[in-house]
């Protein structure tokens, strides 16, 4: 008797939520694990905005913003275990992740031009993946609302603003100061404000988004559930 066995369904998965609730680890990891791709948004956002102050853009000049937004070109490279990003050919990985990108990310990203420009693109990375047969994990801040909306699974990861703040700040190593710890949890609260009050497609939660609050969870927890919830949608 000859059995087969067939490939897994790709699926298309969407995960959003404030800054440092676990989207980009969770993302990594889950993919990596199931075999599937991976797009990290943001990078793209922090991608274009480092052009903008490369060249000398004010971001907060909305007309040159939105004049600029086709000009740049940005590629992201999709494997989970070595995500790349770069911009006119340029490897920006580092760069992107400064004070100065993540002070000025936000005001770039409100740009009604921007959005349509970052979109195009994550929709035909997305679509790409789906036709590979990998399927891929699209992880942001307004993926299953706007730029995925038929999205197979999506998840919303929240966890409160203390709890962000301690992660980040252990990010960066040093001593835990209360003072060091207040200054992370501010910033992390004016972006999240700044996302999710902007007119064009803020941080929001889909209204058949799966909430899932990491603050009491450990990573590996995290990414196991969030596995879990794809291999049923593999499988249905
Ligand atoms: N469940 C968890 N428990 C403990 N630490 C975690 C957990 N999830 C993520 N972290 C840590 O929190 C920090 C922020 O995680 P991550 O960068 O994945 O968040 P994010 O939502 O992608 O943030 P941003 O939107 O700002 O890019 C990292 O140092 C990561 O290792
Ligand atoms: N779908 C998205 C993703 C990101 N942004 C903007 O980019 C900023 C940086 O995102 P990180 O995940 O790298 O922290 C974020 O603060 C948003 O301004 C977005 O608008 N939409």
């Amino acid at each position: 008797m000859r059995t087969t066995v067939s490939a897994p369904t790709p699926v298309v998965v969407a995960i959003d939520g404030p800054s440092g609730t676990g989207k980009s680890s969770t993302s990594k990891g889950v993919a990596a694990r199931l075999g599937m791709a991976y797009l990290d948004t943001g990078a793209q956002y922090r991608a274009i905005t480092w052009w903008m102050l490369t060249r000398g853009i004010d971001p907060a000049d909305t007309a040159e913003v939105a004049a600029a937004a086709e000009k740049p070109e940005i590629v992201s490279g999709t494997d989970p275990l070595a995500p790349t990003i770069t911009v006119d050919g340029t490897d920006v990985s580092t760069p992107i992740r400064g004070a100065e990108v993540t002070g000025a990310v936000s005001a770039v990203s409100a740009v009604p031009e921007i959005r349509a420009r970052i979109t195009g693109l994550q929709r035909s990375i997305a679509a790409e993946a789906a036709r590979s047969g990998a399927g891929i994990v699209v992880e942001g801040r307004d993926i299953g609302t706007t730029v995925l909306p038929d999205a197979d699974l999506k998840i919303f990861l929240t966890a409160s603003p203390e709890v962000r703040a301690a992660r980040r700040s252990g990010e960066l190593g040093g001593p835990q100061d209360a003072a060091r710890l207040a200054a992370t949890r501010a910033d992390l609260v004016r972006r999240d404000t700044a996302d999710s009050s902007r007119t064009a497609s803020p941080l929001a939660r889909a209204a058949d988004a799966v909430e899932l609050d990491t603050a009491d969870l450990t990573l590996e927890q995290v990414i196991e559930r969030v596995g879990a919830m794809i291999e049923e949608r593999r499988s249905a």
